[in-house]
């Protein structure tokens, strides 16, 4: 028995941070969105009552590490499953980079299980499981747009934003979590409009949306990297609407209305950086202004 999933990149749209704390993680408010350059999880059904993780990617842990097998691992003990699986991990999305591949392949790995292990959890269930995991897993369970909340496992879903090109870019070096949100000052943020934000998803408002991106993990991340203010501006001079770090970084994406100004910034990042796609946020939603 065999069942697959895809497991797409997120990029906030805007990153806030509230407070630190007692149990040394950060309140935030962020509202994110999936885009469509995924991973894609295969999972096959084993007698042989072991977790396995296999991928081609140098970057990932095959043992214990990866979150994929975290997943399964979380599943099979809470529901005391006896059959075992093999996780096949097909990587598209660049790791450590603010797209939230690892958790979403845990959360792609939830939701397949729960067909193939014929559990009949809940997205609801699942997301509860999945933020056990990590703080990004419940939002990339509902696969949506989302404002969360908490640590980042309070989701409240909101309509889809209004179609447009993403150009992702992100340069060699990666970022640790952990690392930015210890650097963060948290007495020196500009805080993002983040009900603006949901006011414009709502009003399917492009313009509204470009004007209103905003992360203040930006403040920690940029100094250390100057490469990602350069892509930044890069994007802007090649004339994207809007652009914005996505996460703790160094990912950088831009939107555009037009695939001809998505190609023309894809093509001025040529020899600023290797790792750069063009995509689509996976909304489908018509623009209204
Ligand atoms: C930067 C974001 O990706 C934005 O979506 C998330 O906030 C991070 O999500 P994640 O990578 O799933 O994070 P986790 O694996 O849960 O945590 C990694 C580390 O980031 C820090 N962390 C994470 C989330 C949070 N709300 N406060 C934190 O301080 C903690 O030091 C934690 O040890
Ligand atoms: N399936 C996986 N895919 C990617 N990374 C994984 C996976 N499992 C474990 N990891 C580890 O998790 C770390 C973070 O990788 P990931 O690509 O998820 O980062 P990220 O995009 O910055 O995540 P986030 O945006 O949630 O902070 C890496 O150091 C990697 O070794």
């Amino acid at each position: 028995m065999y069942t697959s999933e895809k497991a797409p990149a997120k990029i906030n749209l805007t990153l806030d941070v509230l407070y630190k704390r007692p149990d040394q993680y950060h309140e935030v408010e962020m509202v994110m969105t999936t885009v469509d350059l995924a991973d894609r999880i295969e999972l096959f059904l084993s007698e042989s009552d072991q977790i396995k993780v296999e991928s081609d990617s140098r970057y990932i842990p095959n043992d214990e590490r990866n979150l994929a097998y975290r997943a399964a691992k979380i599943l099979k003990e809470k529901f005391q499953i006896r059959k075992g699986v093999i996780i096949k991990i097909d990587k598209q999305i660049p790791v450590a980079a603010g797209l939230a591949g690892g958790s979403s392949d845990a959360a792609a790995t939830l939701r397949g299980l729960n067909r193939l292990w014929q559990l009949n959890l809940t997205m609801d269930e699942l997301a509860a499981i999945g933020s056990e995991i990590g703080s990004d897993v419940s939002f990339c369970v509902y696969n949506s747009t989302a404002i969360a909340k908490g640590r980042g496992e309070k989701i409240i879903e909101l309509p889809a934003p209004p179609q447009c090109w993403v150009v992702l870019a992100k340069p060699t070096q990666g970022v640790s979590t952990q690392s930015v949100y210890q650097s963060l000052k948290l007495d020196q943020l500009e805080h993002p409009d983040t009900e603006g934000m949901v006011h414009a998803i709502k009003a399917a408002n492009y313009k509204g949306i470009c004007s209103r991106l905003k992360n203040v993990l930006e403040t920690v991340t940029l100094p250390k990297h100057p490469e990602v203010q350069q892509i930044k501006s890069q994007m802007l001079r090649s004339g994207a609407d809007a652009v914005l770090m996505s996460g703790s970084g160094p990912t950088v994406f831009g939107l555009v209305k037009h695939e001809s100004r998505a190609v023309r910034i894809y093509n001025s990042l040529r020899g600023f950086c290797e790792d750069v796609h063009i995509v689509r946020m996976l909304g489908t939603q018509q623009t209204l202004d």
